[in-house]
């Protein structure tokens, strides 16, 4: 499964990872915390190669498919919340409908819903970021503030489909400053001045 090694970047003159390595394990649920600006969005992006690393390396096992939600997420703007998936899960020659179709009633969208995402609320656009990154059987989860914006019972829906992906033995790695009402994790880490350590 995946496996960062020693990974450092920098911006300009500031070190914002300093040799940060991590292994995750099938069925784990980790959480990294830190202050805003700390690097967690920066070891998102160095896994899903948005960013490259100054050093170090990032490890994928041959069937390791990674699924992200990461700052704010894009989406074809002037298309329904169901074509983007579609648009997305076909990226990958991924795509199955009544998957997709699932997540969204599950999270309270109505997938014949024609409206442009361009009108969706914060917590629409979130909701539709998580089922891109988990409708295709992703086994490596990455949520950046998955909960941002979403209702109480959104959260709970989000909370029961982590517990299925825990079934199905996805690791899920959240950065989050919320504590999200119902979720526990079987690892805590820390990224405080570009190192990543155990809670
Ligand atoms: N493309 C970039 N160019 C220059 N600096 C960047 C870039 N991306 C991130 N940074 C800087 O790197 C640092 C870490 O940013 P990052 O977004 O990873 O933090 P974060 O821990 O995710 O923060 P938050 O909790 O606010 O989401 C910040 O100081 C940020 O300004």
């Amino acid at each position: 499964m995946l496996k960062i090694d020693n990974i450092s970047k920098q911006f300009g003159k500031k070190q914002v990872l300093k040799d940060v390595s991590l292994e995750l394990n099938p069925g784990e649920r980790i959480h990294i915390i830190g202050k805003n600006g700390s690097g967690k969005s920066t070891i998102f992006k160095i896994i899903t190669n948005i960013l490259k690393a100054d050093a170090g390396q990032v490890e994928l096992a041959e069937n390791d498919y990674v699924g992200a939600l990461i700052e704010n997420p894009g989406f074809l703007e002037y298309e329904s919340g169901l074509e983007n998936l579609k648009f997305l899960g076909n990226l990958n020659h991924n795509y199955d409908e009544q998957v997709a179709m699932k997540l969204m009633e599950k999270f309270d969208l109505d997938p014949n819903d024609l409206q442009a995402v361009s009108k969706y609320s914060i917590g629409m656009r979130q909701k539709l970021g998580i089922i891109q990154a988990v409708m295709e059987n992703q086994n490596i989860v990455l949520l950046d503030e998955p909960t941002r914006g979403i209702d109480k019972e959104g959260v709970a829906t989000f909370v029961k489909l982590l517990d299925e992906l825990k079934q199905e033995k996805s690791a899920v790695t959240i950065a989050s400053h919320d504590e999200i009402p119902g979720l526990k994790y079987d690892r805590e880490l820390l990224l405080k001045n570009g190192e990543l350590a155990s809670v």
